[in-house]
């Protein structure tokens, strides 16, 4: 089978609190941003990369490009100022039907088997999305009290790849777009209008790189890796 993917990289990494974007730091020489391609440059399933860029890297992206030999690279998008419209502007450079695969440029430790898995759901089903059961208790909190303490067994987090089929997630950001809907992922989108998404389970290693001790987390991960090599 094979499949095209998003990469929303245009964030500017607040939370991150550095100068420039989160994903343009190294961890272990290669910028996580590389770290993340590479997974789709070597995956034979993946057709082409449409990378959704923030203007002001254009450039430095551009370089990496070059310096990494990045052959999927099909396009190179401006974002918007939220993720969901990022996503939406790179969906929109895609031509004809096909599974699209969203994957954020912030999780470079996806790994590949999961690749394969959310296609084949996402053929069958519609949509899919990679996932993790919750370790934490949840509790549902109002003015400072707890008001409930969630069923931990029903409770998954929600990370990315999520796959589709073309036309139901671009029907779905089209609708959210139109109605003014902002969602935290793209799977939201299509559940809106009861579209089904089923669950693949992944690992906790596919973390998004959010908050500075993330890149500890990164940096450890990576030089097992080299260790098992
Ligand atoms: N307007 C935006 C915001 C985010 N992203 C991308 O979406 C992914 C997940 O977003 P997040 O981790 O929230 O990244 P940032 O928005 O950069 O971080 P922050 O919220 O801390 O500013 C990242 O790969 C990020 O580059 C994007 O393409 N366009
Ligand atoms: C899409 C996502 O990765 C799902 O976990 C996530 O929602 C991205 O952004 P967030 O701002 O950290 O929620």
């Amino acid at each position: 089978m094979e499949y095209h993917v998003v990469i929303p990289a245009a964030g500017t990494g607040k939370r991150m609190g550095m100068e420039k974007n989160k994903l343009l730091v190294h961890i272990d020489e290669i910028p996580v941003l590389v770290h993340t391609l590479k997974i789709f440059e070597k995956d034979n399933w993946c057709k082409s990369i449409t990378l959704v860029i923030h203007k002001q890297d254009r450039k430095e992206i551009r370089d990496l490009v070059e310096q990494f030999q990045l052959r999927k690279i099909a396009a190179m998008v401006e974002g918007g100022s939220e993720r969901q419209q990022s996503v939406y502007k790179g969906l929109q450079q895609l031509q004809s039907e096909c599974i699209v695969l969203i994957h954020d440029g912030a999780r470079p430790f996806v790994k590949q088997k999961y690749l394969h898995q959310l296609v084949e759901k996402a053929n069958h089903y519609g949509g899919a999305v990679l996932a993790v059961p919750v370790k934490d208790t949840i509790k549902k909190v109002g003015n400072r009290f707890v008001e409930e303490t969630i069923d931990r067994s029903i409770l998954w987090s929600i990370q990315t790849p999520q796959a589709f089929q073309l036309h139901l997630i671009m029907n779905a950001h089209k609708k959210a777009e139109e109605d003014g809907y902002i969602g935290t992922d793209d799977a939201s989108l299509l559940e809106r209008f009861g579209g089904k998404v089923v669950v693949v389970e992944g690992d906790y290693e596919n973390f998004k790189i959010t908050t500075p001790e993330d890149l500890i987390f990164a940096n450890a991960i990576i030089q097992r890796q080299k260790g098992n090599e």
